[in-house]
């Protein structure tokens, strides 16, 4: 996976992703607008279980598209079930998409509306797949928990990410992040909203159930102008191109329902 050949620049962001990815015209891509009215609330959707208690964070590393925490999947220690699942899914690592200065960078939007930045849990079926890579190239291989971040008061635990941020300023660096359970950022209710979409980066592959909470994080303007110290470029590199603006705009539903828990 050379990612270095795609970014959100002008010549090489969403618009031009499906010179080498085709699949971003696909008929399940994300990620979407959701239209809370349009949903259908199903009844036979339970609730999300997280049970990321034994979760073991290793190193927070910047690729070059975004600031990345990986987990040891090697077993169910921290796994994803209920919902739209038939399966527990491992965690794997999170991510963020965020804008500029005062400007929006979530991905998904409810009704038009965007939120400030949003949070991307990634999980995969480790029940029907041996590896991440294969999970994440077939259908419902990934389950992603998307959380918004919106503006307001400064977020108690949100502190240990963004203070760790200098240590990986300049893309392909990593740093040890032990001891981390993403847990402490969730927002009280997880009632959320699923459809079946695809990854919002390239390869952009169709195999991702989104799960996205209804109910924000809240963070403060300080703690979410941190991740924009990060830059996309290399420390060996001439220029420093401030990493901001990392997402991937709201894609056609093509027909899909997006299905709402109470
Ligand atoms: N935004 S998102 O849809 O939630 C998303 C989920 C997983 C991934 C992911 O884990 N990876 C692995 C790291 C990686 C690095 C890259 O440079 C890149 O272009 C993509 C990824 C994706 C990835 C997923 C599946 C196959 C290959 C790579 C990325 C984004
Ligand atoms: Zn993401």
């Amino acid at each position: 996976m050379t990612g270095n050949q795609w970014g959100y620049g002008k010549d090489d962001g969403p618009s031009a992703w499906n010179t080498n990815y085709p699949v971003a015209d696909g008929d399940r891509q994300s990620p979407i607008d959701i239209l809370p009215h349009q949903a259908r609330h199903d009844p036979n959707l339970g609730p999300i279980v997280l049970n990321y208690d034994r979760c073991t964070s290793i190193n927070i590393a910047n690729n070059g598209h975004s600031v990345v925490v990986e987990f040891e999947d090697s077993d169910d220690r921290s796994v994803i079930q209920g919902g739209p699942l038939d399966n527990p899914y491992r965690l794997k690592q999170f991510h963020f998409h965020w804008g500029g200065k005062g400007c929006h960078g979530s991905e998904h939007t409810v009704e038009g509306n965007s939120y400030a930045s949003e949070l991307h849990l990634v999980h995969w079926n480790a029940v029907k797949f041996k590896t991440f890579g294969e999970a994440a190239s077939t259908s419902d291989g990934l389950a992603v928990l998307g959380i918004f971040l919106e503006t307001g008061d400064e977020h108690r635990w949100l502190h240990m990410i963004t203070d760790a941020l200098y240590t990986v300023k300049f893309k392909g660096s990593v740093t040890d992040f032990k001891g981390f359970n993403p847990k402490c950022l969730l927002p009280s209710s997880l009632h959320y909203w699923t459809y079946l979409g695809s990854l919002t980066t390239p390869p952009l592959h169709e195999s991702v159930i989104w799960i996205v909470v209804k109910e924000p994080m809240i963070v403060s303007e300080k703690q979410l102008g941190k991740f924009r110290t990060l830059v996309f470029t290399g420390e060996e590199e001439d220029e420093r191109t401030r990493m901001e603006n990392n997402f991937r705009p709201p894609q056609l539903l093509k027909g899909r329902t997006v299905r709402s828990s109470n």
